[in-house]
């Protein structure tokens, strides 16, 4: 009997052992689900989370900056008076300046850490933030918004590689995603931000752009005080530093194996031989072809048009029927609230389901949505109210050309003024719009801020539809299927599918090719729409999500519950050849028999061990 119980106890021993997945001996857990990798039968310490938290604030504040501009901008044009091009440049010059120093960040990252980048990314913010708070006159303005974007550039790329270098493999995809869901949080607390400061009626626009300066300085100093990576740390050859580093942040547990193998890779890195590391990178296979995932991801993302929903969301609203400015704005803040929700989702759902089947179901969700608001644009421009009324046009413009609405609102020199009586429009009219303010007409019944009495309404850049509750519906599909996947996914898989010597580099690439598509969408969407039509555009936007989800099926590997430096091999076969498949062509799985475990009792006689 007492044989009998011994065997059990080493028997639950070892099933135990295999459902933990230490599976150096027997092979790994069933199924290839590698979730259980490391670690995960010791409690996970706390400072993870407090180091994954200051490090997140990086990724609010890129929300924040990027987020705060378009409410800002209402206040900011009256005050100081910008026309148009004011107003692009204060949009995208942050934007731009983001893309540039995303690319310098690579190197900085290699040469001075992480840690330090991301306490010069803080630094530089809080500088924008006074910048801004206290600016005379718009060039003062145009400085700060591109201090900003060099914060935001620098942290976009080095806050996920520094909490996938610090995170257990089990964990790496929620803790990454978690900057994602501050990303977000931090568009959301902008949009709020904005509502309210928009009730001021002076210098609203200074507490708005300015109390991004209260997250940076809390970060700053939070870093101050926290480790830097120990895999760079250890790529610097300072090992004594990295051993006490990475026992600090995995608490109790045993980090031997983990530490041997982030040893072992930066000795495999002298294979890859020396040089400038770009093209070290284009020159090795698989690092190679993890760029070009990691790129395309990011490209794809920003393609899918998330941008112009979150800049034009007001303006997309407004074409399905809200005329008031106070309105647009608090129903932006809706939009970015549902974005950030469903970024929580994500969260949830990235070590569960692995982050290539939460892109794939995103990206079908995100082009189903797309379909659906192009229809419903599509319905709008089909039954769009025609142009009954034809003032004489002293400047003889050439608004007074269009027949209907829709062809009225495309053109960005015209606008629709008409009457409403209940759904009824009536009395409408395609006039030019003031060169000053968009807000009112340049001449006739609209071109006077008493607009809005005797049911006269002026439309810029939408026409009234029945539509409104289809776009509505829409553009919260949308945000629900993008949020979770094609919104933090390209992030989280860029910090964890380079290897040591190439991660920096590799996430400044990335970063930039979704900070230049960011701009390149951004800036054209109303040129595109004025071409294609707002369904056209919306169509296009669908081909592009088709396009990325042929992309990603076939090429994108799971990298779910791996440790960093077994990624790589992921990419050693050609590219778009590492489908789904990415873990068991990694591993060789060798079956053992063990006693008393097999349904067959042949099987339990010929057992390899006991
Ligand atoms: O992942 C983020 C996020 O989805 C944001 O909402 C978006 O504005 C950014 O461009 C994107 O990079």
């Amino acid at each position: 009997i007492s044989r009998l119980k011994h065997m059990n106890d080493r028997m639950s021993s070892r099933r135990l052992k295999a459902e933990h997945g230490e599976w150096s001996l027997i092979g790994p857990p069933s199924g290839g689900d590698t979730s259980n990798l490391l670690d995960q039968n010791i409690s996970t310490p706390y400072f993870i989370y407090v180091l994954a938290f200051f490090s997140a604030l990086g990724g609010f504040l890129f929300g924040y900056d990027t987020g705060v501009v378009s409410g800002a901008m209402l206040p900011l044009k009256r005050e100081m008076n910008l026309n148009a091009l004011w107003q692009e440049l204060l949009v995208s010059s942050t934007v731009g300046a983001a893309a540039l120093s995303a690319l310098s960040g690579g190197y900085l990252n290699g040469w001075l850490g992480r840690r330090i980048c991301i306490l010069v990314a803080s630094f530089i913010f809080s500088v924008g933030g006074i910048v801004l708070s206290l600016a005379q006159d718009k060039v003062v303005l145009l400085v700060g918004r591109v201090t900003v974007g060099l914060g935001i550039g620098i942290a976009s790329m080095t806050v996920p590689v520094y909490i996938a270098e610090v995170s257990p493999p089990h964990m790496r995809g929620q803790l990454v995603t978690i900057n994602s869901l501050f990303i977000t949080g931090g568009q959301f607390v902008a949009s709020v931000v904005d509502g309210a400061f928009s009730y001021l009626s002076r210098d609203g626009w200074r507490y708005m752009l300015g109390l991004s300066i209260i997250p940076a300085v809390l970060q700053f100093f939070g870093f101050v005080f926290l480790p830097e990576s120990p895999r760079w740390l250890l790529q610097k050859g300072r090992s004594d530093e990295a051993h006490r580093v990475l026992s600090q942040i995995r608490g109790n547990q045993n980090i031997d194996e983990e530490y041997d193998k982030i040893k072992a890779s930066i000795e495999e890195e002298k294979e890859v031989g020396a040089g400038v590391v770009i093209l070290r990178i284009l020159r090795h296979g698989p690092t190679r072809r993890a760029l070009i995932v990691g790129c395309c991801l990011q490209m794809f993302q920003q393609l899918s048009g998330i941008n112009t929903v979150m800049y034009y969301s007001a303006t997309i609203l407004q074409m399905g029927g809200v005329q008031d400015d106070k309105q647009a704005i608090w129903l932006a803040a809706a939009t970015s609230a549902t974005n950030f929700v469903f970024t929580l989702v994500g969260v949830w759902l990235v070590e569960k389901v692995g982050r290539r089947k939460l892109v794939l179901g995103s990206l079908l969700g995100t082009g189903l949505s797309l379909t659906l608001l192009a229809v419903s644009f599509l319905l709008s421009a089909q039954n769009s109210p025609p142009v009954t009324f034809h003032p004489y046009d002293p400047q003889n413009s050439t608004c007074r050309q269009y027949g209907s609405c829709e062809l009225c609102m495309l053109d960005p020199n015209c606008g629709f003024c008409y009457r409403e009586n209940g759904t009824v429009v009536f009395e409408t009219s395609c006039v030019p719009v003031n060169l000053a303010s968009t807000d009112h007409a340049a001449w006739g019944r609209c071109s006077n801020s008493t607009e809005g009495s005797d049911n006269l309404i002026w439309a810029y850049n939408y026409c009234p539809t029945s539509y409104s509750w289809v776009v509505l519906m829409g553009l919260v599909l949308y945000l629900a299927s993008f949020a979770p996947g094609m919104g933090p996914m390209p992030w989280t898989v860029n910090s964890e599918i380079y290897p040591l010597w190439a991660r920096s580099t590799g996430n400044a690439c990335s970063a930039a090719a979704n900070w230049i598509f960011n701009v390149l969408v951004s800036l054209t969407f109303l040129h595109v729409a004025q071409f294609l039509t707002y369904y056209g555009a919306f169509f296009m936007y669908t081909g592009l999500v088709v396009l990325a989800l042929l992309f990603v099926f076939a090429c994108l590997p799971e990298t779910k519950g791996l440790q960093l430096e077994d990624i790589e091999n992921l990419f050693t076969g050609q590219l778009c050849s590492c489908r789904g498949s990415a873990y068991n062509d990694m591993r060789h799985i060798h079956y053992i028999r063990v006693k008393g475990s097999n349904c067959l009792q042949s099987d339990n006689e010929a057992s390899d061990v006991e």
